[in-house]
């Protein structure tokens, strides 16, 4: 496969995989026409023959292939299990103390239904989006949940399967023809899900918008409803159908990394308030591999953005099979080692590109610069939840591992991989874990700061450790990276959320605030947690109706 090419209609030679990109590279070079548009319709039909002779009738998915999951009632937590029904509000008992100061509402986003009919979804990150609320006023707490309505949930109802191409689930096809019609989709980048799966943020404009990995999949919602109010539509013509997961979003920008996979790189842009417009700051080409690394988040300084280059990279031979590979759409590449860029966000100039020890990692934490006493910027620190450059991660998120837990000690080791960037023109940076990962049990992930501190030297974080024998994070961690210490807060056979950090107003010490939580239980229950942010003590909690499936990533929306 990987000698597979096309043509595009201007005769350049392209992998599959950056024919994605084709809309934006073709239009960029010569422009694009309706006539360009037919006859690479034509080039595309040819180009699927050869494919169709190559590549066996399972990685295309002709065949409806008979991979339901099991799934074993007695096994499933509620946490792997899909949300049981669309929508629902109503107020919650608060046991403890709500501070009075909690004026608003956090929104977690995440995949909740994971199946259509009675086929059942294979990976975590597959699942249809559900939106859950937490709305804090006056010491009281209204709870809800909804499903966002993406077109490819809402044409998954409606046909009654998947219809649209999501992280390793491939709509099934009836005959040959079908499945070359779909591949024209996928390099068009039509077949690609818009299901906004994966977090939610609030715009310096007041917008809140959930997001996933592909550009359509923005979703502009309201906060107080949860209702899907429409596509955020990009108006600038940057085209690519990929971005980060996890924009950097201030009051004041969204700051984004989109791949390049025609010219192996990545644009850093940025996005004004009040528009939807995304500008070029600069481009970073990469050091390394046939195309670039998976960039599910990054991290930024006070001046400079840092552009992370990983080993495990998109692929395109994984991205035109139907039938999941053990790393889905990627491939691990160690010889094509592993990078950090930084771009300084006023100039768009890479000040440096260094490799470093090769690494995993869906999730930087923070990063900051460190000066010398005259105050010049000798060194950059960026830290991630790191998983010791093993990709195996992504396969224990399959739903099959996640929900068959005998008791045995099987989630991968995890640390604070702390990377250092010098900036004095040396070649390599170095990575070693911020504190010893036994402190926090070995599993790391999920993490939150206190926005005030991004970009700047910080003292703690907020994430989800492990408390073993366990096969997924099961603990909220508190890191102080001064004392290199950990406090863990753990419930048994209970899987707790992204533990999120909000600031007191006039709060002066950096954790100074609450962590907020939903915890999902062993008995089917579910409750929304409330941590003082300097004790990490329980200070109130509140039984959920019902226990909620897992989810990713919050944010807070302040009431005005
Ligand atoms: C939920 C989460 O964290 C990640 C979701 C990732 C998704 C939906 C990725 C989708 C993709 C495609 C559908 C094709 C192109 C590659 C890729 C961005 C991985
Ligand atoms: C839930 C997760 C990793 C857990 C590992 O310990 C990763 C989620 C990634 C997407 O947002
Ligand atoms: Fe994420």
């Amino acid at each position: 496969m990987d000698s597979l090419w096309f043509s595009d209609i201007c005769g350049h030679h392209v992998s599959p995989f950056t024919m994605l990109d084709f809309d934006q590279s073709c239009h960029r070079k010569h422009g694009f026409s309706l006539e360009n548009k037919l006859v690479f319709a034509r080039k595309l039909y040819k180009q699927a023959l050869t494919i169709a002779r190559v590549v066996s009738p399972s990685q295309l998915a002709i065949v409806p292939s008979p991979d339901k999951e099991p799934v074993d009632p007695d096994q499933n937590h509620v946490a792997w299990t899909s949300v049981k029904q669309e929508r629902w509000e109503g107020e919650l008992v608060v046991q403890g103390e709500i501070p009075l100061w909690l004026k608003g509402t956090y929104l977690r986003n995440g995949p909740g239904l994971w199946h259509i009919e009675d086929y059942n979804f294979r990976h975590l990150f597959d699942g249809y989006a559900t939106l859950v609320k937490l709305h804090f006023e006056d010491g009281r707490l209204i709870a809800g949940h909804r499903q966002i309505e993406s077109e490819a949930y809402k044409a998954a109802k409606k046909n009654k399967k998947i219809c649209f191409r999501e992280f390793s689930e491939v709509p099934k096809h009836e005959n040959f023809m079908a499945y070359v019609g779909d591949l024209s989709k996928l390099l068009s980048g039509s077949s690609l899900t818009d299901n906004a799966n994966t977090g939610v943020v609030k715009l310096g404009d007041g917008r809140v918008v959930c997001l996933t990995e592909t550009q359509k999949g923005s979703l502009v919602i309201d906060p107080n409803s949860l209702e899907t109010l429409g596509r955020f539509e990009y108006s600038d013509s940057l085209g690519g159908l990929i971005h980060s997961a996890h924009p950097i979003v201030t009051d004041a920008e969204f700051l984004t990394l989109l791949p390049d996979l025609l010219k192996p790189g990545y644009l850093v842009v940025r996005m004004e308030p009040g528009t939807n417009e995304r500008k070029v700051i600069g481009r970073v080409n990469c050091s390394g591999g046939p195309a670039p690394g998976w960039v599910h988040s990054f991290p930024v300084t006070q001046h400079y953005v840092v552009v992370p280059e990983m080993p495990l990279r998109y692929c395109a031979q994984n991205l035109l099979r139907a039938e999941p590979t053990p790393l889905y759409k990627f491939q691990w590449h160690p010889q094509s080692k592993a990078f950090l860029h930084v771009m300084c966000k006023a100039s768009g100039k890479v000040v440096t590109s260094v490799e470093v020890p090769l690494f995993v990692t869906f999730h930087f934490i923070n990063a900051y610069e460190e000066e010398d006493e005259d105050g010049r910027v000798t060194s950059i620190i960026a830290d991630c939840c790191e998983h010791h450059a093993d990709t195996s991660i992504l396969d224990q998120l399959r739903l099959k591992n996640l929900r068959f837990f005998k008791g045995e000690d099987v989630l991968p080791d995890a640390r604070v991989g702390r990377f250092k960037i010098p900036l004095d023109g040396s070649r390599n940076g170095k990575l070693e874990a911020a504190l010893d990962a036994d402190e926090h049990g070995r599993g790391m992930d999920m993490c939150s700061i206190n926005p005030a501190y991004l970009g700047k030297k910080y003292r703690y974080a907020y994430a989800c450790g492990a408390q073993r024998p366990c096969h997924f994070p099961n603990t909220l961690t508190k890191l102080d990276f001064v004392e290199k210490k950990a406090k863990n807060w753990y419930d048994e056979g209970a899987v707790p959320s992204e533990p999120f950090f909000v600031a007191r107003p006039g709060a002066t010490e950096e954790d100074d605030g609450v962590v907020i939580s939903l915890i999902s239980e062993k008995n089917g229950g579910g409750y929304a947690l409330l941590l003082d942010g300097s004790t990490f003590k329980e200070i109130a909690r509140a039984k959920l109706p019902y226990g909620l499936p897992y989810g990713l990533h919050g944010c807070w929306v302040p009431k005005k």
